[in-house]
């Protein structure tokens, strides 16, 4: 039956015309209509506009909007949601003093987590994944990117990938698979990282390649993980087989992995807490999006993504959680959205854009996803009764989602 919502308070992120992303001063432009209606035919956007519009209610499953607001849902380009365990030690080490880069010198931090998932059953991780996956679309995520990383052996790799394949046929959440098996130098490999890229190239990337279980290949492009060349070799192989480039870089120290990412064209490069003015000027005019991890930088306490440096650049900028054991362990994007307005002085509109249409083009969905668009899929939030989108953001720390919809249908609360 077709679903019609009346009364809208206001409708946002409408989009009749579709567009891949928005950049610069048009991330300011969110554009809505005020007391709207909209129609959705097997979860798919069918119809909107002004009520004074709106089409005969027969026929329709009703829902009556009044004082509410309706957006995308929010698209979340950059999660490690699948994971073992998790490291709420180290999170006491570090109030304590020792800093991310020392828990990682002392065994912990990634190696840890892969140490626990190696022993993890696929099932077991599939049961723990399988609940971050649902409090995150309760909290209004419509689409997400989940990526491996934190096998670090083929068994384990392979493991994660196929968990993220089980969660991609068992929920309706459109769900990107990205290969992140330079993540880290696992321990076996430790005096002998050219033999672990040797490993991920020659052996993990054609059997994944092979089974179709990634659509992109991420590395950790950072001191002390993966150098440029590594990033090159990896980046590499990866198209080689099909897999489009999102890496991370610039978290820690900036090494020239922005100008590695343009350069393979990479569909995203994220993270981004350093940005030298050569980082933001090879950036432009290019295809490649830019991801900033708010939350990130707010749990470790490392410098926010600048992002009105680079809007003002003309740059687009997308808006991600980084979901993960150890320097993110929240997948809430509404906190994402109100972090980015409070530390990196975006504006409600600017945040919202990135953390839909900008998050749809950042995880290669921009065409099913992120606006308000005849066609599109119909994962929409509607919010409770509030004053006004700025809401959103401003209530930090809370969220403002009477219903979230994927794909047309209610998430169970
Ligand atoms: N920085 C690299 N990877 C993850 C964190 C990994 C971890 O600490 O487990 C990130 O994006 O922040
Ligand atoms: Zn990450």
């Amino acid at each position: 039956m077709d679903t019609l919502f009346i009364n809208i308070k206001e409708l946002l992120q409408v989009r009749t015309a579709p567009i891949e992303f928005v950049s610069g001063k048009e991330m300011s432009e969110l554009p809505s209509i005020k007391n709207a209606y909209l129609t959705v035919r097997d979860g798919i956007i069918t119809g909107f506009g002004s009520m004074s519009n709106c089409p005969k209610t027969d026929g329709f499953k009703l829902i009556d909007a009044t004082g509410k607001l309706v957006l995308p849902a929010w698209c979340d380009s950059h999660t490690h949601l699948v994971y073992a365990g998790n490291r709420e030690g180290e999170f006491v080490d570090r109030i304590k003093g020792l800093s991310y880069e020392e828990i990682a010198n002392n065994g912990g931090g990634i190696l840890n987590s892969a140490k626990k998932l190696q022993v993890t059953s696929e099932e077991e991780l599939y049961q723990q994944s399988k609940v971050r996956l649902e409090e995150v679309m309760q909290l209004g995520t419509g689409a997400i990117e989940i990526k491996s990383g934190y096998g670090l052996t083929e068994d384990a790799e392979i493991k994660m990938l196929n968990v993220i394949k089980r969660l991609k046929e068992n929920y309706p959440i459109e769900i990107k698979a990205t290969f992140l098996g330079a993540h880290a130098v696992p321990s076996a490999y430790k005096n002998d990282k050219a033999g672990y890229l040797q490993l991920v190239i020659n052996s993990i990337l054609p059997k994944i390649a092979a089974q179709s279980l990634a659509s992109y290949i991420d590395v950790f492009c950072e001191t002390g993980y993966f150098s440029v060349a590594d990033t090159e070799l990896i980046l590499a192989a990866g198209k080689k087989h099909g897999l489009i480039p999102k890496i991370h870089v610039n978290q820690f120290t900036a090494i020239g992995g922005v100008q590695t990412g343009v350069k393979y064209n990479a569909l995203s490069v994220d993270h981004l807490e350093l940005m030298r003015e050569e980082d933001i000027e090879v950036l432009k005019n290019t295809r490649t999006m830019p991801v900033a991890l708010p939350s990130c930088s707010y749990f470790l306490s490392i410098p926010y993504t600048p992002a009105r440096k680079m809007i003002e650049a003309g740059l687009p900028l997308a808006l991600a959680t980084d979901y993960n054991p150890g320097s993110t362990p929240s997948g809430n994007m509404n906190f994402v959205v109100a972090t980015a307005c409070i530390k990196m002085k975006m504006t409600p509109e600017e945040a919202i854009n990135a953390a839909t249409i900008n998050g749809a083009y950042a995880m290669g969905l921009s065409d099913k996803t992120g606006s308000i668009t005849i066609g599109k899929q119909a994962n929409l939030i509607l919010t409770k009764q509030i004053n006004s989108f700025g809401c959103i953001p401003y209530s930090f720390g809370n969220h403002q989602i009477d219903t979230v919809y994927i794909k047309g249908m209610p998430v169970d609360k």
